[in-house]
This record gives structure tokens, sequence and C-alpha cells, in this order.
């Protein structure tokens, strides 16, 4: 059992699903997992592990924003053996053709947060996505004609930010969408040797301010669930 995980080892997968939202990891694991087990109810961070056409599967909730995804992703990586990870999140277009519910594959995650710059002492590190997930999962969105983009990402510390003109500035650089976990993911990722892919659906829009609610935030996004599922068992 790691601090904040409660799971014996071996119960976990070295292939992790991780949705910010907890609720959604339990709506992952009874729609779409056999003979799932609910390994950790720390903090009501749910964790479970099952079975995904034949291939063990885990999903871990990661709570929201990168001091909280570190917390469990350094621990699935470090005590628990995880070699495959993929943030199955929500996010914010930040261009006006990047629509509600459209899915983003983050190939890389900008932030503001603070975090890098202490670990790399003022170099710019790039967090990077796993070139062989990215081109799994959107081939398999091409061939299933689900509306995507590939770009980067932008993984801020302040879901309401005091100057919301700077996402003006990320617009102007074609940064996709907003969102509080990527960052931290592929740099974790990298730390460990291991493999990292963020893809996100859209939840709402910050120019046209289309939104989804709570509950389909929670409970519907099959499509990023399923290309997720396909693209880590192939
Ligand atoms: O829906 P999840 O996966 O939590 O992702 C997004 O939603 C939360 C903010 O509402 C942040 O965690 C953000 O990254
Ligand atoms: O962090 C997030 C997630 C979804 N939508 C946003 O605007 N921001």
């Amino acid at each position: 059992m790691s601090i904040h995980i409660g799971a014996a080892p071996g119960q976990i997968s070295d292939t992790v699903l991780l949705p910010g939202d907890p609720l959604r990891a339990e709506w992952i694991a009874t729609t779409y997992l056999e003979d799932a087990v609910c390994y950790s109810k720390v903090r009501n961070m749910l964790g479970f592990t099952g079975t995904y056409r034949g291939h063990r599967i885990s999903v871990q909730g990661t709570g929201m924003g990168q001091p909280s995804l570190a917390i469990y992703v350094h621990e699935l990586l470090a005590e628990y053996g995880a070699q495959t990870l993929v943030r199955v999140g929500s996010c914010g277009g930040l261009l006006e053709t990047v629509k509600v519910r459209d899915i983003v594959v983050a190939m890389s995650g900008c932030t503001d947060s603070s975090l890098n710059e202490l670990r790399f002492e003022g170099f710019d590190f790039a967090p990077t996505a796993d070139f062989s997930l990215v081109r799994g999962y959107v081939e398999r969105a091409e061939a299933a004609a689900v509306p995507h983009h590939v770009g980067q990402i932008f993984s801020t510390d302040a879901f309401y930010h005091d100057r919301p003109e700077l996402r003006e500035r990320l617009t102007q650089y074609g940064v996709l969408a907003i969102e509080m976990e990527t960052s931290a993911l592929y740099t974790l990722a990298a730390k460990f040797g291991a493999r990292a892919l963020s893809v996100n659906t859209v939840s709402d829009n910050l120019v046209t301010g289309e939104a989804l609610s709570s509950e389909e935030r929670e409970r519907s996004f099959a499509d990023m669930v399923e290309l997720t599922l396909a693209t880590v068992t192939a």
C-alpha cells in the first residue's frame, strides 16, 4: 500500500487510465471492465482493476490539478510498476474550431505551474506524449470518424484565473485547449521511462461559451474511453 493508494502490490495493472474525476473512474470501470474490483477508496480517490477484452486494465482517479495528479502518478510509477498511463480528461476549447464533445489529443503540454521551473532550475523542459500512443490513438479516431484535434494543450494551476486575457495569447499561438494535469503527467512519465498520453473531451468552449453539465462530464465520454481502451490493448 502506498500512502495515497490503498492497493496491495500486484492489484494494479501496468496499464492505467487516469480521469481527474473519481466518479468517472467508477463509470469507466463499471461500464467497460469485466470483474472490476475497487482497490482503493483512500480519500475517495477511487481506483479499479478489471479486464477489457482479456487485457488487465486499471482506472485511477487523480483529482484536479498537477499537484494532485503528481501524487497518484508518482505512486503508480514508483510503487506499482505502471508503464502505460493515459489521462482521460475534460478540457476547455481555446479555439472556436475545437468544439464541445471533440477530443483533444495532447502532443505536448505547456503550463503556468512552477513545478518544472523548480525541477529543472531554469531549463525549459517540454513535456511530450509518447509517439506510439499518439499515433495509435489518432489512427483509431480517424478510422472511427470521431472528431479530434492533435496539438498542444495548456495545463493551468488556476481554473478561475485572475488574468483571463492570457488565454487569448494561448489562442493566438494555436494552443488547442486548457485543462489542469497533462504537463505533470508527461514530465513524470519521462522521469520514470514510462509511456503517457493525455486525451481530453472538450467539455466547454471558452470562445463560444458552450458547456456540458457536471453529469455529462462524469458519464458521457464514451468515444474517448473506447478509443483509449482500443489503443492500449492493441
Ligand atoms: O475532468 P477532469 O479529468 O478532472 O479534467 C478537467 O476538469 C477539472 C476542472 O473542472 C480539471 O481536473 C481539468 O483538468
Ligand atoms: O481545466 C479546465 C477543464 C475544462 N474546462 C476548462 O475551461 N478548464
